[in-house]
């Protein structure tokens, strides 16, 4: 339940047009002397309401709706009608409201975007042909209310679904509901922005429906000239705001995130919030299991934005639990369309290169001839090889975690840590379901959507139910956006990321039983990122990247005043007289 704090607010809005405005509307819980005095009495109907009772209305209505689909439609409409009242929904029913304004739903949705787009929602569109204006059209957008976090997309790699063009706007409006369900962000402080900078999408090109830029993507010069251009306009509009970057295509993830990391405070979560997600699963399970990092082979399966980003972390946790550079590198093995990455690997990415092995190494593990042909061993002869104790996918291939692979894993009796990490759903390494079978319950698992839990045996022959974690990065950036914007970090250092690691870690239930789940549970989401925020803001702090607080005390005294809770202000009519005064 969320505590009500008394608030009140003044406006010159009346009757339709405050009824039109998302962020003041309060719909049927206007009291009667709002009614009267805001000329809203003949705009209702007569009864009163409490926000529970319409968040009431809204749960029958949802579960009424045929399709997951219809229930995101549903909350889109209500999201553009009445913000709190959305809000208060996806608090009051996380479990069922969060993986349809996110994964997976939200994939689906952004898939039917040219055809169910219906009138502007929030956030805002950048194309290629307004790039000389790209200042004018965010100052435009912010008006008054400049955003201290923007959400930004050029939508080449929407979760595993590849390039969807402006429809990628929808990611961008579903990871901003998770930073206000969990982490407490004010929903008109941030903004979603869909960098249009075009598809090569052919069915998107080709569909008169498409209502985005219809021609192939800037390239090369013209993209990196686009995204000056934009961080130059987010300097001069909103400075100090913090830029979370998301679903880039993997060309791009990475130099974006380089070339204005130190120019803007940002992140780019498919490759660092995801990287905390795995590295705190992966922290505690072995914990759990009584086995140390520093002791364990590591492969991962699918070597883009995610893969590399999650083995860049793995490389500096192995080096923080003892390994040399070289050592810890030689424990972390990346597979992807090419087989096991080696140096002879064509178009080796930089993300992957620290990690590729050298001939000398395929020679010792995979025989001469592995070093025969640029293609590498494939996932199974690798794990025959190197017998890991953690296999993480995040490759998009549906069901390449195969019972063969799985039957290598756990030879030997070992208890591996197992995350097919891909979404949504449908493009999962493998399902819980199966690896538990493979593994006859042996490995550990957390998925990157959410899963059924899974009938087992326990140890003593008992029937048990194993809840599946769900190992989303959205247990991590909800509380390190919110975290940095609070004290107003200047920069996200690789400190404030290992910080939010160990605060997840803490809660993961599997630290103390393996056969507990690999996350907490998606009801504990907003314990876990309040604690994920408070790490991060102490970490900045200390490393004296915080604009707004130089003591631990002032940290943790501003992300509880930032706190944004889906309750009613009480509306005051204020004229335009005195507005203007
Ligand atoms: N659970 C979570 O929190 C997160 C999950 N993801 C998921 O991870 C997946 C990958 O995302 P990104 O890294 O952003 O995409 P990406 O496109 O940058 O990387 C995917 C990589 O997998 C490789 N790949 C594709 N098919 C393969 C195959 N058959 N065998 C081996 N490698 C193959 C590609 O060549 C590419 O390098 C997506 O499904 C995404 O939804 C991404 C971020 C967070
Ligand atoms: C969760 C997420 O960021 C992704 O799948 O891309
Ligand atoms: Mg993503």
């Amino acid at each position: 339940m969320v505590a009500e704090p008394s608030r009140q607010r003044s406006t010159t809005l009346r009757g339709a047009e405050l009824l039109n405005d998302p962020l003041l509307n309060k719909g049927t819980a206007f009291s009667r002397a709002e009614r009267q005095a805001l000329g809203l009495e003949a705009l209702l109907p007569w009864q009163v309401e409490t926000i529970e009772a319409q968040v009431e209305r809204c749960r029958l209505a949802f579960g009424a709706m045929g399709s997951d689909l219809e229930r995101y439609a549903y909350l889109q409409t209500l999201r553009e009608r009445n913000v709190t009242l959305f809000h208060r929904f996806l608090a009051d029913h996380i479990e069922l409201a969060m993986p349809i304004v996110y994964t997976p739903t939200v994939g689906q949705a952004i898939q039917h975007f040219s055809h169910s787009y219906r009138s502007p929602s929030q956030g805002i569109y950048l194309a290629a042909p307004q790039q000389e204006r790209l200042e004018e059209l965010l100052a435009q957008a912010c008006g008054d209310h400049s955003p201290e976090l923007l959400l930004v997309t050029d939508a080449q790699g929407i979760l595993g679904i590849g390039d969807q063009g402006v429809g990628g706007i929808q990611i961008c409006q579903g990871k901003l509901a998770v930073y206000t369900l969990c982490a407490g962000l004010d929903p008109a402080r941030g903004l979603p922005v869909m960098l249009d900078v075009g598809t090569d999408r052919p069915e998107l090109l080709a569909d008169p429906c498409y209502p985005g830029l219809r021609q192939p993507r800037l390239q090369g010069e013209a993209y990196t000239v686009f995204l000056d251009r934009f961080i130059t306009a987010v300097q001069r509009v909103c400075p100090g705001a913090l830029v979370h970057w998301e679903d880039f295509g993997a060309a791009h993830a990475r130099p974006v995130l380089e070339a204005y990391r130190h120019r803007v405070p940002s992140f780019n979560d498919d490759i660092q919030g995801t990287s905390s997600v795995a590295a705190a699963a992966i922290l505690a399970g072995l914990r759990g299991l009584g086995k140390p990092l520093a002791d364990q082979q590591i492969v991962i399966f699918g070597a883009g934005s995610a893969g590399c980003g999650i083995a860049e972390r793995l490389w500096r946790l192995l080096q923080r639990a003892g390994l040399s550079a070289a050592a810890a590198a030689d424990r972390l093995w990346l597979i992807d369309r090419d087989g096991l990455i080696h140096t002879g690997t064509p178009a080796l990415s930089e993300g992957a290169r620290p990690f590729a092995k050298t001939q000398q190494q395929l020679a010792a593990r995979f025989g001469a001839e592995a070093c025969e042909s640029s293609q590498g061993p494939g996932l199974l002869a690798v794990v025959e090889a190197v017998r890991p104790g953690v296999l993480i996918g995040t490759s998009t291939a549906a069901g390449a975690f195969d019972q063969a692979v799985v039957e290598a894993l756990c030879g030997g009796g070992e208890r591996p840590i197992v995350l097919p990490l891909s979404n949504p759903t449908h493009l999962a390494e493998i399902t819980p379901e199966n690896l538990l079978r493979w593994s006859q319950g042996q490995a550990l698992v957390a998925t990157g959507s959410p899963f059924a839990a899974v009938a087992c045996t326990g140890s003593a022959g008992q029937p048990i139910e194993r809840v599946i974690g769900q190992c989303n990065n959205c247990f991590v950036f909800p509380g390190l956006g919110y975290g940095a914007v609070a004290v107003g970090a200047t920069a996200v250092s690789d400190t404030m990321i290992d910080a939010s690691i160990e605060a997840l870690a803490r809660v993961i239930p599997a630290a103390s039983d393996p056969e507990a789940p690999l996350m907490p549970p998606l009801s504990a989401v907003q314990a876990v990122s309040r604690a994920v925020a408070e790490a991060v803001a102490l970490a900045a702090v200390q490393e004296g990247l915080a604009r707004h607080a130089i003591t631990p005390e002032a940290a943790r005294n501003r992300l509880d005043a930032a706190r944004w809770t889906p309750i009613y202000t009480e509306l005051l009519a204020l004229d335009e007289a005195s507005a203007a005064r």
